[in-house]
């Protein structure tokens, strides 16, 4: 029989000393007569992962967008790395969205390209130049540290599903951001692969320091890699915690989370 694998400990919250990297103060956003965000709050500091945990359609990929700078917020400000996100003109919007990355849910690979050409895009896109052979170190590293080096001349065609999104986490890594933004890592992926995802997500917090905003419904995964948890409830930050803190509420409104 196998051994049993050994228990993944949650991590703990991050220091509360440590710097913030990105301050959403009371952010408002509606859609015609649809409020989807209303007075909505969140820090994160560096080296921290905060997991945004909402019903669908709460407003989590709203949030997200605004973080980008892709929608307007209509109250409220957004402070990514020290810059308010609202009075960032093209150039410098383009420049903040170097040092944070972002991997999409359907991880927006190009399906033309090889892996090492998926890869490559990003560090042309935002001009970055450097010798084939620099570029050659990058993309070996970051795909090293996504365990799958040997994918480098595959076509994503050729890859699982799992492999697709640590290729899509890869070319994130080559431009090495502050930030990374994740939308629903594990969602479509089988629970082995999707812990594997978690794992991943652990590891590249722990090497290399990265702060995460983590949209998630997959409880495991919000276990798994929050440091901290927010609820996004009727367009508010309802509330904040560890994951034991908020599993061991007694709030109805919190606990309809965690009673699966
Ligand atoms: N561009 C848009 N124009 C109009 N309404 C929008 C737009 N984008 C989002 N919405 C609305 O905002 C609300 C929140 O959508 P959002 O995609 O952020 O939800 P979500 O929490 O990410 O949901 P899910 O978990 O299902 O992806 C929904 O009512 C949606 O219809």
């Amino acid at each position: 029989m196998l051994p049993a694998p050994a228990p993944v400990a949650a991590p703990a919250p991050a220091p509360a000393a440590a710097e913030i990297v990105l301050t959403v103060a009371n952010v408002s956003k509606a859609f015609g007569t649809n409020q989807v965000l209303r007075n909505f709050s969140l820090e994160v500091r560096r080296g921290e992962n905060v997991v945004v945990l909402g019903k669908s359609g709460a407003g989590k990929s709203v949030l997200i967008k605004c973080i980008i700078g892709l929608l307007p917020v209509d109250a409220g400000q957004i402070t990514v790395l020290g810059q308010d996100v609202a009075t960032l003109d093209h150039a410098a919007l383009d420049q903040l969205r170097a040092k944070v990355g972002f991997l999409f849910q359907s991880n927006a690979l190009y399906d033309s390209m090889t892996v090492r050409e998926n890869l490559l895009f990003p560090l042309r896109r935002h001009w970055l130049t450097h010798s084939p052979g620099e570029e050659d170190k990058l993309v070996r590293q970051a795909l090293e540290d996504v365990g799958l080096g040997h994918t480098i001349d595959m076509m994503p065609a050729e890859l699982s599903g799992g492999m697709r999104k640590r290729i899509a986490l890869a070319r994130t890594l080559i431009l090495q951001p502050d930030i990374i933004l994740y939308d629903e890592p594990t969602t479509g992926l089988d629970p082995v692969t999707a812990r594997e995802i978690d794992q991943l997500i652990r590891e590249v917090q722990q090497k290399y320091g990265t702060s995460s905003l983590i949209i998630s419904h997959d409880m495991n995964c919000v276990r798994l890699t929050a440091n901290r948890v927010a609820l996004l409830v009727d367009g508010r930050c309802y509330a904040q915690g560890t994951y034991a803190e908020l599993k061991a509420s007694t709030d109805p409104a919190i606990h309809e989370f965690f009673s699966e």
